[in-house]
């Protein structure tokens, strides 16, 4: 007890006296380290508000300091001391050198305190994974982050069926760090929720915690790390990462013939660390740099993503636009994205590079610290270990051919690309004296082109799923928040979705039967309607207008009704015509512009997606449906494939003979289906005993939803399938290579079984879950 007395004193003591003779020492440091420039606002004497002003509105000062100085280097006082700014043209005078010479990542380190914080670590097989393996193989990633981005959408984000308020900077972290992690870590890493937290987090813990130590005096920081709660957290998090990691490690590890030839980061650095013959890369620099990787990657995606989401939001004359290039280019291929749309997506490029011209995520990028001395061209000399960066966002510096430099001007760089030699040039991703908000020379962030296919993935699912616009009272662009020299999109802002339901392409929707009593009509009529004309599959959809226009706006669409014909044939002709053409009817008379749910229900019969001996995908129905109208007629399984590609996008409901998503939310079986139709007065048409009607979540082809335990239990029964199903032989012509796995079929269900199932929902929890309007709404009977 007496021992602590005398000890916290002393320690106190101490610490004072360490302070203060830390503080003279600093402040002799700090004089020599002032330069022989100018400096913005010394006309104050109050150095305490000119760093305010440094953290607060640095964009401010910087261009006072352009206005002020043009050309010249100036200097400007913060928190950390006097800051060089260099005028753009310098930035050629500092290319030439090499990151050892001025480095970057020196730079970054230095400002954040990597020493505490961590990430003063510079790693060749990190950059060289990035630089080299990355941009090599961002082809080949395309429709696995769609695949990543979808899963986020349906599972992250509320339904939005009518306009909701969000929060884009959670919910964006969230999509980019899952689809960033498809690539850093592979699947099913990718969706391990403990790994996205701790790759997120990491990110700011190490910029709070930076700020936070950066309060203490440097001599302190040894001790004050550890009452800094965001330091124990980064040292946390290294931790979690490791542990996280070595599971996947350890299987991978196990793969016969293999350790580390999976095509992602991990493998990539597995096979650099090889090469290089680095005997001290273990699985916890593995796990380091992963969160490393993650940091530089995430936290700077989203931002961006948030701005042009704000920009959008202020000038919504842009989202129509892009809307239209956006489905123009997928349209031939399912809707799904492949590398080259991309590339076609050249309007989309350009609204994302003025919008980072406009909010770059630094004013001040090309950020170098001198690990040499460097004399620049107007005789300079930057001492070793200056830091010095560009002032690079004054927008009049802007060539004059570039137009109005201050205006927002979406389609500038799309219409400079017109111009056939420069067709590749002011790219998103592309580097230039002009566009540094990406860096400059060769250390120029190499994820650029990662970051780029991420964001116009992430937007361009965002611009043809949802609606968007900011909330009630925000006029205009909301101003960003400065920090320093980054810029950030204001978190206060919450911007609304409201769900797209659309039908693009008459085969990416198939419909039969529908409610009477809201629709007016039931699938049965429709059938009628159409089979009672010896032309229904000749018929024009001009001539179908006149006989559906009584319809009221459709909301919800049952499609669960198939013509039967003893000629194998025939059903298939009248079923991929019959409901593409009613499709168009209705969208040309714009009745299902409130679309809001699409089930499919298939039997097991008739409907062309069949496997195994008696149902082989009808190839014979090929010719059949040669004769039907419309898209359609390519193959019918290619309408239903795209009609689950449209359910999945779209959170709605599909069933494809068991062959569904792994993620599958709950199901609804034909018994109860036809329960559901009676009760409000609708009608199956033809509906299969086996048939199930099943909400999807995410990828909804050749997957079984079926698992060992539903055959254990009775319900199921399967039957082996042949290795390649016979669909495999036209999975290029439908746009999905390598879906078509060896599978088994279950197609014995025991519909009676399935109702007890926790997972089929009974019609009442249907309405509980706003799947279904209420029964006592729908009253009414079919005709
Ligand atoms: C919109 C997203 C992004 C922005 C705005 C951005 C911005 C930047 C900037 C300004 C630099 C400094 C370059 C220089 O000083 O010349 C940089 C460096 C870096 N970036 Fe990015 N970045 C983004 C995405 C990414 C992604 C997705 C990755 C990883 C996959 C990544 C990895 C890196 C690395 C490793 C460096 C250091 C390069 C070196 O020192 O050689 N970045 N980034």
């Amino acid at each position: 007890m007496d021992s602590l007395h005398i000890s916290i004193p002393w320690t106190l003591a101490v610490t004072v006296l360490t302070a203060l003779i830390g503080n003279v020492i600093t402040i002799y440091f700090k004089r020599l380290r002032t330069f022989a420039v100018p400096t913005v606002g010394a006309d104050t004497d109050d150095v305490n508000a000119l760093k305010g002003r440094y953290v607060h509105e640095a964009d401010v000062l910087l261009r006072e300091g352009y206005k002020k100085f043009k050309n010249g280097i100036f200097q400007v006082v913060t928190p950390d001391g006097p800051r060089v700014f260099l005028p753009r043209k310098l930035a050629h005078d500092l290319k030439p050198y090499n990151r050892h010479e001025a480095s970057g990542m020196k730079a970054l380190a230095d400002r954040h305190i990597g020493h505490y914080t961590t990430i003063d670590h510079e790693s060749d097989i990190m950059l060289g994974a990035i630089k080299i393996d990355l941009n090599r193989n961002l082809g080949n990633f395309v429709a696995d982050v769609e695949r990543e981005v979808a899963h986020c959408f349906e599972t992250q984000f509320p339904p939005c069926h009518e306009w909701t308020p969000l929060d884009l900077h959670e919910k964006l972290l969230r999509v980019v760090a899952q689809a960033s992690a498809r690539i850093f870590v592979g699947y099913p890493m990718c969706r391990n929720e403990e790994w996205l937290e701790c790759s997120t987090k990491f990110a700011l813990d190490v910029m709070i915690g930076a700020e936070k130590l950066k309060q203490w005096h440097p001599w302190l920081r040894p001790i004050a790390q550890y009452f800094v709660p965001e330091m124990t957290r980064i040292r946390g998090d290294h931790r979690r990462a490791l542990e996280l990691l070595q599971p996947e490690l350890e299987k991978r590890s196990k793969e016969p013939g293999n350790t580390d030839a999976h095509n992602d980061m991990i493998g990539w650095m597995q096979q650099r660390a090889k090469k290089l013959g680095d005997r001290s890369f273990d699985s916890k620099e593995l796990a380091n740099l992963q969160m490393l990787t993650a940091t530089a990657a995430i936290h700077t995606t989203r931002l961006a993503i948030i701005h042009a989401l704000y920009d959008l939001a202020a000038r919504p004359e842009y989202i129509e636009p892009l809307k239209r290039e956006i489905l123009e280019i997928t349209k031939g291929n399912n809707g799904t994205l492949r590398k080259q749309h991309l590339t076609q997506m050249r309007k989309l490029d350009s609204f994302m590079k003025e919008s980072q011209r406009h909010n770059p995520p630094s004013i001040a990028t090309f950020q170098r610290k001198a690990m040499v001395p460097i004399k620049l061209s107007n005789g300079f000399h930057i001492p070793a270990g200056t830091i010095v960066q560009c002032n690079t966002n004054m927008l009049d510096e802007a060539p004059a051919e570039w137009g109005d430099p201050n205006e927002f001007d979406g389609f500038r760089f799309y219409k400079l690309r017109s111009k056939p030699e420069d067709t590749n040039k002011f790219q998103f991703a592309s580097t230039s004296y002009e566009s540094m908000q990406f860096g400059f020379g060769n250390d120029a962030c190499p994820g650029r082109f990662f970051a780029s296919n991420q964001i116009k993935i992430i937007l361009a699912y965002i611009i043809s799923n949802y609606d968007f616009k900011f909330e009630d009272g925000v006029v205009g662009r909301p101003k960003n928040v400065m920090f320093e020299v980054n810029v950030l999109a204001d978190p206060t802002v919450k911007v609304l979705f409201k769900k797209i339901y659309r039908l693009d392409s008459t085969d990416d929707y198939i419909t039969g039967c529908v409610f009477k009593s809201q629709l007016g009509i039931t699938g049965t009529a429709i059938v009628a309607a159409f089979a009672d004309s010896p032309e229904y599959s000749e018929q024009s959809t001009d001539e179908m207008m006149a006989s559906v226009t009584h319809i009221p706006r459709v909301t919800h669409i049952f499609f669960c009704a198939y013509l039967a014909d003893p000629d194998e044939g025939e059903p298939a002709c009248i079923n991929g015509a019959m409901p593409s053409n009613f499709l168009a009817t209705l969208k040309k008379t714009s009745q299902i512009a409130d679309l809001q749910f699409f089930v499919l229900t298939c039997g097991l019969t008739q409907y062309g997606l069949h496997q195994g001996s008696q149902k082989t995908p009808r190839k014979n129905y090929i010719p059949f449906l040669a004769r039907a109208k419309g898209s359609a007629s390519k193959f019918l399984l290619h309408s239903i494939v795209r009609a689950g590609k449209g359910c999945r996008r779209s959170r709605e409901y599909l069933e494809l003979d068991g062959h569904v998503s792994v993620d599958v939310v709950g199901m609804v079986n034909a018994s109860t289906l036809q329960m559901v139709m009676s009760k409000v007065g609708g009608i199956c048409g033809h509906v299969s005993q086996n048939a199930m009607a099943v909400p999807i979540q995410t990828k909804c082809f050749y997957h079984q939803m079926a698992s060992a335990s539903h055959i254990r239990a009775g319900r199921i029964s399967g039957t082996r399938l042949h290795a390649r199903p016979p669909v495999a032989e036209v999975e290029a012509e439908l746009g999905l290579e390598s879906e078509f796995k060896q599978n088994d079929l279950y197609n014995q269900i025991d519909s009676t079984k399935w109702a007890q199932c926790p997972e089929v929902h009974t019609l009442k929890e249907l309405e509980i879950a706003k799947m279904l309007p209420p029964t006592a709404d729908l009253k009414g009977s079919h005709s």
